[in-house]
């Protein structure tokens, strides 16, 4: 895989599945936080940062997700890569430019904020105007910043107080037979691992299917980063991960409350635009040659996520500016 080795581009520089067969993400590098308090290294100001993402990346698009929920839009910039990965990495292009320094790929926004960078070229990026720098390029704690330490105009609190060690034991708990699960079964170099993979990953959609039964969200009727996370593979679930990354067992249509929760995330106000299905599949299907050598992106499946779902018989406890019109309606 490709990856910059002392600020130089190597096509050949990474394994990405270990001696057994399992996939093996590696760790990100720039791990620092903006906070509220004018006094931080990073402090946080509108109008200072930047984020790069793809609309096809599921850790992006938490961030992505959170700035449009705060109604973060004039406090944070955001701009879009090219969907599709080849060999160069992540790609800016006439339609999707480079709007800080007008750069041809990623990884010289990675090399402008360290010269000798060792790493994947990632995304999401967080980026800081001021000192020139990347703050962070880890979703979780950029989804987490964004939150805590930006208000937004929409009075929106994705880590709500009572609610917080719940909200961090469901992300900790989706992330590897979900989030990443996925991922292990995609890029599995063994039977055994891809089904090991295949089986967390079913096992824990089984066990969520239970829990939204009875509630609305996944710790109760609070929308949360937990959600938004969740969000963020499932919206990609039935046209990638059931078949590129072969997740095959079921579809998230197929499951009653599953797919009924997508649906009501997705028609939440804000949300579906942070949602581009091409993008999605695209970057999948054209970007992993290993996966789908003739990098054929299939047609399919006919879903809608703008249908009615049935979630409104259970309980929501949402700021007005997450009700809006865009709510489900039963005609
Ligand atoms: N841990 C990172 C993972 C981000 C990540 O893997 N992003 C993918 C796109 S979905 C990427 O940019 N991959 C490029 C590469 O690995 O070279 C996060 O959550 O922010």
């Amino acid at each position: 895989m490709n990856m910059l080795v002392d600020g130089e581009w190597r096509t050949d520089a990474y394994q990405t599945t270990n001696e057994e067969g399992e996939f093996d993400r590696q760790e990100t590098s720039f791990r620092d936080r903006i906070q509220d308090d004018p006094d931080a290294e990073f402090p946080a100001e509108s109008g200072r940062y930047h984020v790069y993402i793809s609309r096809a990346c599921p850790w992006a698009h938490r961030v992505a997700m959170t700035r449009r929920l705060k109604g973060l839009e004039d406090d944070i910039s955001l701009s879009i890569v090219e969907p599709v990965r080849y060999d160069d990495g992540w790609e800016f292009s006439e339609e999707y430019p480079d709007p800080l320094y007008g750069e041809e790929f990623l990884r010289d926004v990675y090399v402008r904020a360290d010269p000798d960078f060792t790493g994947r070229v990632t995304v999401p990026v967080l980026w800081d105007r001021e000192k020139e720098t990347i703050v962070n390029n880890e979703s979780r704690e950029i989804m987490r910043m964004l939150d805590t330490e930006f208000e937004g105009p929409n009075g929106v609190d994705l880590w709500p107080e009572g609610h917080r060690e719940a909200v961090d034991q469901a992300i900790d708990d989706i992330y590897d037979p979900i989030n990443n699960g996925v991922y292990r079964a995609g890029f599995a170099d063994t039977q055994e691992a891809y089904e090991n993979a295949v089986e967390d990953v079913f096992a824990a959609l089984d066990h969520w299917e239970e829990v939204l039964d009875d509630q609305r969200y996944l710790v109760g009727d609070v929308l949360t980063e937990a959600d938004v996370a969740m969000f963020a593979t499932l919206v990609r679930f039935d046209h990638v991960y059931h078949t590129h990354f072969k997740c095959n067992r079921r579809a998230i249509h197929e499951y009653p409350n599953l797919w009924n929760y997508t649906k009501d995330i997705y028609q939440t106000p804000g949300v579906a635009e942070t949602v581009n299905v091409d993008h999605i599949t695209r970057h999948y299907y054209m970007s992993h040659g290993d996966v789908n050598p003739k990098r054929l992106v299939p047609t399919g499946p006919d879903i809608d996520f703008s249908a009615p779902h049935d979630r409104d018989r259970l309980a929501a406890d949402l700021p007005p500016a997450l009700r809006g019109d865009a709510a489900p309606a039963d005609d």
